[in-house]
């Protein structure tokens, strides 16, 4: 009897192990489902969320608003009522997006050139805000510099190009506004957009990811302090969304999308309408008590990186059958 039990474990430890053997092959020629294939229910949605009209009478400043997520955003307030405030560099760009916007939502939208890595144009730009439209209830701190670089390859002006624009730009707009907003006693929503690897750190980016990690401090700071004014802080760290300044700088020959969407659980990457609606909610009266948050959109893609055992994903229902059968096979050894 014994003998029996034990031949009969002997050929099932023998057929589990050459069916891991099969296993193993497979999973390093990358058999198994296809991730990316989800993104079906998962679709996104273009239309403006909230009700028309949530921003009428709101003033809405957006640095980097000419172009990209900072372009949606804009487009999404002033369809909703606010009058808009693109600033960046390029005041050629921003008009022509201020044109667009304006005559399809019939909200004025001006454009202000602005570097903001210079406190004195952040002052300015300030300036001519007050002149034409007062001063803002939105604030949405968009704006900022990227590129793929090994870190052995940086230049000091190169970290300072990047960190001038994320870090101590956002800083400027916020504390030029931010006093002159306690001043005349006027509340604020301050959104500052940053990226999902400001909380891990990445490789390859590591300006960007200690200058948004900066930014996030900055925000949560504040958001404790200035909550006294009638300030709101709140931060939302987007994962990957096609635009051309982003992909340009940070996938230019395109080799790495289709990783990056494998890796992704919805499938897909996010759409600049989805964000703007969530920009839109978060500066808002509807999320009046938000305050100090940080609203991770991605995908899921953060957590699909950090699961050491996520990539058990690639494992098909016939293959879990021998892990599984490997696995009580253990039992009391
Ligand atoms: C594996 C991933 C695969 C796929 C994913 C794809 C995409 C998205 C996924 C996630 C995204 C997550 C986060 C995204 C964050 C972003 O911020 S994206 C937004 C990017 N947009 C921009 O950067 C727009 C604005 N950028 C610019 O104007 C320029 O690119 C700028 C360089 C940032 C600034 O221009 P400026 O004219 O002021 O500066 P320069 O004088 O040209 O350069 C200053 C110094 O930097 C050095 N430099 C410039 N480029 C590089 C480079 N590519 N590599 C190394 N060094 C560089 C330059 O030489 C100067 O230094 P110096 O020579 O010492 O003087
Ligand atoms: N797209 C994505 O996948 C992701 C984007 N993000 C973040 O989203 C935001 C928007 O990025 P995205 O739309 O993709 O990229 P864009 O390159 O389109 O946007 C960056 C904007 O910043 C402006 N800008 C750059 N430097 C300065 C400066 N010195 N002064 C003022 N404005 C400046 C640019 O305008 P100009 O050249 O006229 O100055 C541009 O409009 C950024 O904060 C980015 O870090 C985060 C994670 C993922």
């Amino acid at each position: 009897m014994a003998a029996r039990v034990l031949g009969r474990a002997g050929r099932l430890a023998a057929v589990v192990r050459s069916s891991a053997v099969r296993l193993q092959l497979r999973l390093h020629g990358s058999a198994g489902l296809r991730f990316g294939s989800q993104a079906s229910f998962f679709p996104p949605l273009g239309d403006a969320m909230l009700p028309s009209g949530s921003f009428n009478n709101h003033v809405a400043l957006i640095t980097g608003g000419g172009t990209g997520l900072g372009r949606a955003m804009t487009a999404t307030l002033s369809q909703l009522g606010a009058q808009c405030i693109i600033a960046s560099r390029k005041l050629d760009i921003l008009q022509r997006t201020a044109e667009e916007i304006s005559s399809q939502t019939g909200n004025k939208v001006h454009a202000v050139q602005c570097d903001v890595r210079d406190p004195q144009a952040v002052s300015q730009c300030v300036d001519q805000m007050e002149a034409l439209t007062g001063l803002p209830d939105v604030i949405i701190n968009n704006a900022a510099g990227n590129f793929v670089c090994p870190s052995e390859r940086l230049s000091p002006n190169a970290w300072k190009t990047i960190t001038d624009i994320v870090l101590n730009g956002t800083a400027f707009v916020t504390l030029e506004l931010g006093k002159r907003l306690i001043q005349n006693q006027k509340g604020a929503s301050f959104l500052a957009i940053t990226t999902i690897y400001a909380e891990s750190g990445s490789g390859f980016v590591v300006p960007s990811a200690s200058a948004k990690a900066g930014v996030e401090a900055l925000y949560k700071s504040l958001a404790a302090e200035w909550g006294r004014y009638g300030h709101r802080f709140n931060i939302i760290q987007p994962g990957p969304i096609r635009t051309k300044g982003a992909f340009s700088r940070l996938d230019p020959t395109g080799a790495f999308e289709k990783a990056t969407i494998d890796r992704i659980p919805t499938g897909r990457l996010g759409t600049p309408a989805e964000i703007a609606n969530l920009a839109a909610y978060v500066s808002s009266n509807y999320a009046s008590w938000m305050s100090g948050a940080v609203i991770r959109f991605d995908g899921g893609e953060y957590v699909s990186l950090a699961g050491e055992f996520n990539e058990l994903r690639s494992v098909t229902p016939d293959q879990w059958k021998i892990l599984e059968a490997m696995i009580r096979n253990t039992k009391g050894s």
